[in-house]
Order: structure tokens, then sequence, then C-alpha cells
């Protein structure tokens, strides 16, 4: 399994660094604009192999993309980051012409690659890779729901004082600091429904905590946040990687699923070998679907703006 990262900055290096420890990867190659960077952040990081017990191979490139030949997957991390105070969505100006480039040069070397966007605002990055690309649909992935129902996990076992462990949940909708959809209905500890053990008040907290998960992280940091998405990214390159037919919360482009096409945003799909297996349609009550319509609306608004 060969990996291609585009983006050595903080997002990029923590998800090869993932990728190397959990030893599933034969080669990572990093791929970076800027001058040495890249093969600065391999070294660096080659230099752990013996002391962390892993055999992946990682080499960095300056924009040179022939070093990435038949990649199986191609993780777009290039772009900028927001700082505080900004959202994600401020970046479409800047991210969309470096994802639109980046994503047609990895398929120019790697025509059977499975891209996974990470680059903001995601959604409508994801949604621009399809259409620069024309790939199909199960094979360009964006990242969010991950990372996002990693972050709900962690405030609801901060909320029941209970190991991460123990909490199920998940995050569906759009990854943007209003169109997260922390499904709070089905998050359970151990199988029992949340809101068994606290409550709705402290759940809401929970959920909207959840939602501004990285703009308090952005303001902490001074920059967005890179050790969660990189285990994230890592989580679901190891599911193509190792077949796992793994289910996360994750953008997908629709066709009718949910009751929406032509955009792409955070549901349930089912991660193996050829990138997206199957969308899992679960049943929403009624608050839940008004919350993805609105959701939806946000990022087709969002997606509106590359054609300006
Ligand atoms: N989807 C998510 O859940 C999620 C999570 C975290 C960060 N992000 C996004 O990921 C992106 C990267 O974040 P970061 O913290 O790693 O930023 P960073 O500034 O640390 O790194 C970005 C890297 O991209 C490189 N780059 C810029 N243009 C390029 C190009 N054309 N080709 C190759 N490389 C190029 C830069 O030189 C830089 O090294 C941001 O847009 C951020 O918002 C998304
Ligand atoms: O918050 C950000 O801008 C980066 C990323 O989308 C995150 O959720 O950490």
């Amino acid at each position: 399994m060969k990996v291609t990262v585009v983006g050595a900055g903080a997002v990029g290096a923590s998800c090869a660094e993932y990728i190397a420890m959990k030893n599933f990867a034969s080669e990572v190659v990093v791929v970076d604009i800027k001058e040495g960077f890249a093969e600065g952040k391999a070294m660096d990081l080659m230099q752990t192999a013996s002391l962390n017990g892993f055999d992946t191979k990682i080499t960095g490139s300056t924009n040179d993309y022939s070093k990435t030949a038949n990649s199986d997957v191609a993780v777009i991390t290039s772009g900028i980051p927001r700082k505080p105070g900004m959202t994600r969505e401020e970046l479409i100006g800047i991210n969309a012409g470096i994802v639109k480039d980046v994503a047609s040069k990895i398929i120019e070397h790697s025509p059977n690659v499975i891209i996974i966007v990470v680059s903001n605002p995601m959604d409508t990055m994801a949604y621009l890779a399809h259409k620069a690309t024309g790939l199909p649909k199960h094979r360009i992935i964006g990242m969010g729901g991950a990372l996002d129902s990693a972050r709900f996990k962690y405030r609801l076992a901060e909320a029941l004082d209970c190991p991460q462990s123990d909490i199920d949940g998940m995050v569906i909708g759009g990854h943007s600091d209003t169109g997260m959809i922390p499904l709070t209905r089905l998050a359970t500890r151990n199988s029992v429904p949340v809101s068994e053990f606290i409550s709705e008040d402290r759940l809401n907290t929970v959920l909207e905590d959840t939602k501004v998960g990285g703009a308090t992280l952005t303001k902490l940091l001074g920059t967005s946040a890179w050790y969660a998405p990189g285990a994230a990214v890592s989580s679901m390159v190891q599911a193509i990687a190792c077949d796992q037919k793994k289910m996360f919360p994750c953008s997908c482009l629709l066709d009718g699923e949910y009751g929406l096409s032509d955009i792409s945003i955070g549901v349930p799909a089912i991660i193996g070998k050829n990138g997206i297996e199957s969308i899992v349609e679960i049943e929403l009550n009624d608050a839940e679907k008004n919350k993805l319509t609105e959701s939806a609306d946000a990022v087709r608004k969002t997606n509106g703006l590359l054609e300006a």
C-alpha cells in the first residue's frame, strides 16, 4: 500500500506519522510546495522508525508528483488553516485553487487512487475535487465526521466521567461550526443511552462544545489542530488499506441518499478497499432531518462561491 500525503504541514506530518506508527503501509510519500520542507519532515519521521518500531518508508518531495506514481490512497492536506476568530469557509478563496490543482496532479500519476480530502472548507473542497477530477464518487472521501465524532466522544466521556472506550457516538452533517449534527439521541455508554447518565442541559453543552471543537482548539493554539485530525485520517487510510469495512461518518457525494443530491456532506459510510463501499442510511427523526437540510443548505451556499 502506497500512500501520498500532500501538504507536509501540521496535519500532513501528523497523518504521515500515525500511518507509519500503525505499520500497515509500505510507503508514504509526503509532498509540499515549500522547497525541502517535505523532505525534511520525511527524514525527521524516518529517524523515529527504529525508536517507534515501524517499517513504513517515508519519503518527501518538493512538488514532484512523479514520486507519488501509483499511489493507492492520496490525502490532500495542502492549503491554509484558519486563525482564531475565522470560520473554515473563509479559507475557500485560497484553498480552492490549491485543492483543484493538487487533485489533478495526483490522478495524473495515480489513475486508480482513492482521495481523502482534508483541506477546509472540507465538504466544499471534496465537492470541488469531484468536479475537478470526475473520479467515481466512491473514490473521493472528505474527512470531517471521523474527527468530529472523536471530539464528541471526548466531550461525552468528560461529561459522564467515564473512559472514552465506554462511549459510542457519531456526528453527521457539514464539517463547520454551525453545520455539525452530533447525534445525541443515538449516543451510548456501553449500549445504554447517554441521556440515562446526564441531564438534557449537560447533553446540550456537550453538543455545543462538539460543534465548536475546531474553533476552541484554534483559539488555544493560534492555528488549527493536527493530532486528532491526523489520527482520524490515518484510521480512514487504514480502513482502506486493510479493507476493514469500518463505518465512518465522512463527506460523500450524495445521489439521493438522505434526500440530497449533488452535494458532498457528512453521512455514515462503510470504508473499505474500494473507498466508500456503501452509504448507510439511518433513520433520523424530524428534528435531525431538519438539521441535516439546514446543514446541506449552508454547504451549498459555500459551494456556490466556487463559481464566483
Ligand atoms: N477536515 C478536517 O477535519 C481538518 C482538520 C484539520 C485541518 N484541516 C485543514 O487542513 C489544512 C492544512 O492544515 P495544517 O494545519 O496542516 O496547515 P499547515 O499550514 O501547517 O500546512 C499546510 C501545508 O500545505 C502546503 N501547501 C500549500 N499549497 C500547496 C500546494 N499547492 N501543494 C502542496 N503543498 C502545499 C504548505 O506549504 C504547508 O506546508 C487546512 O486547510 C486546515 O483547515 C482540516
Ligand atoms: O477547525 C479547523 O479549522 C480545522 C479542522 O477543521 C478541525 O476541525 O480541527
